[in-house]
């Protein structure tokens, strides 16, 4: 299986759902399954935290929602635990900063796509060298998920990478909501990727529906 296009990607970028148990009130694949049904177009499995679960416990579920993205031809990433997502098989990894070097991640990975956050110019060309696929960008608003997220940035970096011609997909992160979300595509976002927003919402399928309604409402 070759390397996923730049097309491909900008298209599963779009609404992007990250999610682990913590994030849930109710039973995750069922979270997993209403956020599917709302339309999204790619899943993170992000088991971090306070709570979070490990070991068995934590493959266990990484499978079971992996089962189900993959019979809804969904995209299965796995974020930071590579050795989770070789035994998976998983469609990908995301890393952040301050895990194993991407270079080695990807010799790792083969083909499967690599999304790695980025804060500054210097991490993008990295990142770059190193063979990402997209650039996880943020925190764009406050957000409470992340407790050691950087500093709020808006969408200054989007902007400024924009500015200086980089083509990579990107996807913004960091208290988006159906409200915001358009503000994010506007700065030259291929996509929102949104953690509380879906997981919390009142009615799942509508959150999702909303998301991706403020996505395509933007014409770049
Ligand atoms: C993982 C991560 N990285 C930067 S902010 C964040 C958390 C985003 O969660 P939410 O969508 O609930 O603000
Ligand atoms: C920290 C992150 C930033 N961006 C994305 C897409 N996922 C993450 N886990």
């Amino acid at each position: 299986m070759a390397r996923i296009s730049k097309e491909n990607l900008k298209d599963a970028l779009k609404v992007y759902f990250i999610m682990g148990s913590v994030n849930c009130t109710i039973h995750p694949t069922e979270v997993l399954r209403q956020a599917i049904a709302g339309g999204i177009t790619m899943f993170q499995f992000r088991e971090k935290g306070k709570g979070a679960l490990i070991g068995d416990e934590k493959y266990k579920l990484a499978k079971e929602l992996q089962w189900i993205c993959r019979d809804n031809q969904i995209p299965f990433l796995v974020n930071d635990d590579i050795e989770l997502a070789m035994a998976l098989d998983a469609d990908g990894v995301h890393i952040g900063q301050e895990d194993e070097p991407a270079e080695y991640v990807r010799k790792q990975i083969g083909d499967k796509i690599l999304g790695i956050s980025v804060h500054s110019y210097e991490e993008a060309t990295a990142a770059i060298q190193s063979g990402a696929d997209y650039f996880g960008i943020g925190p764009i608003f406050l957000t409470e998920t992340k407790e050691d997220a950087k500093p709020v940035q808006g969408t200054t970096v989007i902007q400024e990478f924009r500015a200086n011609g980089i083509t990579m997909p990107i996807v913004g992160i960091g208290g988006i909501t159906p409200e915001n979300a358009a503000i994010v595509i506007s700065a030259g976002a291929d996509g929102v990727s949104v953690i509380t927003a879906i997981s919390k919402a009142a009615s799942i399928p509508d959150a999702v529906i909303e998301l991706k309604k403020s996505v395509f409402s933007v014409k770049n």
